[in-house]
């Protein structure tokens, strides 16, 4: 479970991020939408701790970030735009080497399990990461996730640049891993894909979050409205 508590970023008399209060729980796919700017990165590498917070503080399972950043690592899994992995290693070799940096040891069986359950498709797995497009890298990234088993992950922009079928494919995987009872906070432009995964939907303006909704009431026409008036 994810949890923030009047979550503050001041960069000298800039307000990055305004007093957030914002709860994922177990199977719960929140995705944070708003324009550039707004505020979603700075709150995703807060609760990474990779940026202070000025006050506030966001919580993994119960356990507090500021207080205990390198304990929550273990609980959280970071998929960026572009999932940073070695061009000369395999798919395979990048998911030991950050499994085995996350304390885990697989067998290759183990390992190729974990990619062919995102869909990476069994011929990719002894090839060279330089070789992949930028969709099998996300998966890479989500069979790290797996791997580690983490309990929380952030998504920051997870589906853009990525064609329709790799980001159908991507939203599949992150329905899935939701059903599994993972709590997911996701950054996006993309309202469709919002709407289409997500049990949650925020609206960030100017680092506020001026809109917390339950997901199954809006089409993407009804959510597309809402972000127009609400940014
Ligand atoms: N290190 C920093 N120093 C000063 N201002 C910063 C710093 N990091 C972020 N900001 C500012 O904080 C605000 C929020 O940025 P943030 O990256 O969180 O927005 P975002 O919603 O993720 O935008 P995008 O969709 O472009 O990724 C922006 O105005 C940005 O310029």
């Amino acid at each position: 479970m994810l949890k923030t508590i009047n979550l503050h970023k001041k960069y000298n008399d800039f307000t990055a991020l305004e007093s957030l209060n914002l709860e994922v729980k177990s199977g719960e796919i929140y995705a944070l939408l708003g324009q550039n700017g707004a505020g979603k990165s700075t709150t995703i590498n807060m609760i990474l701790g990779l940026v202070q917070p000025t006050s506030g503080d966001a919580f993994i399972n119960g356990v507090s970030v500021k207080q205990s950043p390198e304990l929550i690592k273990k609980d959280i899994a970071y998929i960026p735009e572009t999932v940073l992995l070695y061009p000369n290693l395999t798919g395979i070799e990048n998911l030991d080497f950050f499994s085995r940096i996350a304390g885990f040891k697989y067998s290759k069986a183990e390992l190729s399990n974990f990619l062919s359950r995102t869909g990476l498709q069994t011929n990719a797995h002894n090839q060279m990461l330089g070789g992949y497009s930028k969709g099998m890298r996300q998966k890479v990234g989500i069979a790290i996730a797996l791997a580690k088993n983490a309990d929380v992950l952030l998504l920051d922009e997870p589906t853009s640049g990525l064609d329709p079928i790799a980001t159908a494919e991507f939203t599949e995987i992150i329905r899935e891993l939701g059903q599994m009872g993972k709590s997911i906070l996701m950054a996006t432009h993309d309202i469709f894909n919002a709407v289409s995964v997500a049990t949650n939907i925020g609206i960030m303006k100017n680092g506020i979050l001026v809109q917390d909704l339950k997901a199954q009431a809006f089409s993407a026409e009804d959510l597309q409205e809402l972000y127009l008036k609400t940014i």
